[in-house]
């Protein structure tokens, strides 16, 4: 797929790590060091400006090695990028840890997965087709 992208960042654009990986890795563009208390939240910029086309969808995904190694996550994982926004990308990074962690510029802090989504009409019903699980939920199969 072609995805018209306006890189404004000084880094490279997001790139595959490997032959069939699904994400592509996006790097912060900060003007200086951004950083993270325990339990701290920052927009962090990209400097990534892009056209989703209609269908798709972006989605922003935590990496594991930063939330393995240092915790931190993505508040709104995963971030849900539009086909018709238009404004720069922002990564939402959480610092879960204990101790401060600095975010550097051009560091690898997401990853971008972009993905097909339906486009739904809502059918108004009365009743719905009965299921073993019925309303089961939460736990309602037990844990082993
Ligand atoms: O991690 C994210 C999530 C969202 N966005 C941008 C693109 C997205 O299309 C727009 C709106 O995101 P979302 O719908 O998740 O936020 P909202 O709180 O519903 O805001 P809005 O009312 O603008 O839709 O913000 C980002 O840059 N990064
Ligand atoms: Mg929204």
């Amino acid at each position: 797929m072609q995805l018209p992208v306006i890189n404004r960042s000084r880094h490279p654009l997001p790139e595959y790590q490997t032959a069939h990986a699904a994400g592509l890795d996006v790097r912060a563009n900060l003007d200086e060091p951004v950083v993270l208390k325990p339990l701290q939240r920052a927009l962090i910029p990209t400097g990534l400006f892009m056209e989703i086309p209609v269908g798709y969808e972006m989605q922003v995904r935590p990496r594991s090695g930063l939330a393995y190694k240092h915790g931190i996550g993505i508040v709104n994982s995963p971030g849900t990028i539009d086909a018709d926004y238009r404004g720069e990308l922002k990564v939402l990074l959480v610092n879960l840890s204990d101790t401060d962690f600095v975010v550097q510029d051009g560091e690898r802090i997401a990853q971008l997965v972009v993905a097909r989504h339906e486009v739904i009409e809502w059918q108004p019903a009365e009743t719905l087709s009965e299921t073993a699980r019925g309303a089961g939920g939460y736990g309602s199969t037990g844990v082993q």
